[in-house]
């Protein structure tokens, strides 16, 4: 049939406005159907999670109860009690053992959890962790500690989910460099924990597992985007947990649940077996970090993390040990500080927090300068947030194909996925009355180019 016979059976069908119409429902009926089986499929997928997850939590409480109807004798209100430097200590010495430790955590982890909705998977390699530390001469600087481990971080067996739809199902064949450290130094990953979905977020949410609430107030978010950490910690269901941090994710959950955390220089630790849906970003260095309940736990975990293994598992970590001296060292040194650094306004209790430190930082000997943070306006708008969003947030953008987005996200979403022209046109309509916002809305445009991303590494190296 010839293109013009064609044309004469279709021609009169196409005039005929029933079709017309039919045509049109018929494509409105089909998108719709479409979207709602994507949406359902979704919906299956995360119900899965939730599923695999509630799995998890029944076979630690399992563990839990075999352990308590076995050795009815633990001291678990003592055990949870203690520092990490004072269990450390126990552990080695062997007037604690490492079952009564782990299965204590285990089960103060679990009743946390109830409360706050913390945890989304149990480590069940854990209890072969257990075995295996039994089994070694050598006690490692973290033997018998239970570790927490945030989402993201790998661990051999279990899903690093980011909160995200595309990432569930994709169950890791191998432990994160750290998570293998940690096991190195004794240490017993057992939990892992809650995210805000992305983590490019300070909140604790995401569609998958929930909200997690602040053990202090279960009004408050714990923070994040290491929320699921600073919540379990703070309400002692873990002493050490591995959290991660590219602007504020251990710094907030630490700060908002009364916690310590570590950000650590960059490039300190290893991040290889991480996941990240701005995994590409590099203007803005993102580093794993300590959070627990005091400083020389901190400084524990760091002196066992900055070892050989790490150093040996990935060559691209700079062989630097802790430095022990320096942290031990009472020489009086000279302390820059500020109270305000000119863009972010302290809340009252940060600030009184400042001043009490450097009272007692200027009774210790040591000689405090104030000084306050340079050109910050340019470091936070161009270096800090076009940083982390050079590529106009399209990556951002993209990890939510096939997922939905969180209702606590929804407004920084949309915000990031408005054309690059709409949101320059609004910078400049907002700039006389809003000008910080007009600067985020700039800087969400990205850099443009790769010429301009060079640039832009450029100045952040030079500042
Ligand atoms: C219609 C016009 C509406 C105008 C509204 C404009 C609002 C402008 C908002 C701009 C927001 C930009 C602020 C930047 C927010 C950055 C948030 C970054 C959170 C990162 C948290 C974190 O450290 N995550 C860790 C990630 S990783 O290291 O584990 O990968």
């Amino acid at each position: 049939m010839t293109q013009e016979q064609l044309w004469q059976v279709l021609d009169p069908l196409w005039a005929d406005p029933r079709v017309l119409s039919a045509l049109f429902c018929g494509s409105a009926a089909t998108i719709v159907l479409l979207k709602w089986l994507g949406h359902r499929q979704i919906q299956q997928k995360m119900e899965e999670a939730r599923r695999t997850r509630d799995l998890a939590l029944e076979r630690m409480e399992k563990a839990a109860r075999r352990f308590k109807q076995e050795n009815p004798g633990t001291q678990t209100a003592h055990i949870l009690s203690l520092t990490m430097v004072e269990l450390a200590e126990k552990l080695k010495e062997g007037s604690l053992s490492p079952e009564s430790v782990l299965y204590s955590y285990i089960g103060k982890a679990l009743e946390v959890n109830q409360e706050v909705n913390c945890v989304i998977d149990f480590v069940h390699g854990c209890e072969d962790q257990l075995q295996k530390l039994k089994k070694q001469k050598e006690k490692g600087l973290l033997y018998g500690i239970p570790v927490s481990i945030k989402d993201h971080i790998d661990c051999k067996g279990h899903v690093s989910t980011g909160g995200l739809v595309k990432f569930l199902g994709q169950v890791k064949e191998e432990d994160s460099v750290i998570v293998q450290v940690l096991k190195s130094q004794g240490a017993i990953p057992f939990v892992k924990t809650n995210i805000p979905q992305t983590m490019i977020n300070y909140d604790c949410s995401n569609l998958i597992f929930g909200q997690t609430l602040n053990p202090l107030n279960h009004q408050k978010t714990p923070g994040g985007s290491s929320g699921g950490e600073g919540a379990l910690i703070a309400g002692g269901g873990s002493l050490l947990g591995i959290g991660s941090d590219v602007a504020g994710s251990i710094r907030l959950p630490s700060s908002f649940c009364g916690l310590c955390g570590l950000k650590p220089t960059g490039f300190r630790i290893s991040k290889l077996g991480v996941i990240s849906p701005i995994a590409g970003m590099s203007s803005v260095i993102g580093m794993l970090g300590p959070i627990a309940r005091d400083v020389d736990s901190l400084a524990l975990c760091m002196k066992a993390l900055l070892c050989e293994e790490m150093f040996r598992l990935d060559p691209t970590v700079p062989p630097i040990p802790f430095d022990e001296e320096v942290y031990t060292s009472s020489k009086p040194l000279r302390i820059g500080y500020y109270e305000e650094d000119g863009y972010f306004q302290p809340s009252p209790s940060m600030k009184r927090a400042v001043q009490q430190t450097r009272k007692l930082l200027q009774e210790a000997g040591h000689t405090i300068v104030p000084f306050a943070p340079p050109k910050i306006d340019y470091m936070v708008d161009e270096l800090f947030t076009r940083g982390i969003f050079s590529d106009g947030a399209a990556h951002l953008v993209d990890s939510f194909k096939g997922d939905i987005v969180d209702p606590n996200l929804k407004s920084q979403f949309n915000t990031y996925r408005l054309p690059a022209l709409l949101k320059r046109i609004l910078a400049i309509i907002l700039k006389p009355i809003y000008p910080r916002i007009a600067r985020d809305l700039s800087a969400l445009c990205g850099v443009g180019s790769a010429k301009n991303l060079w640039d832009q590494h450029v100045a952040v190296a030079v500042g």
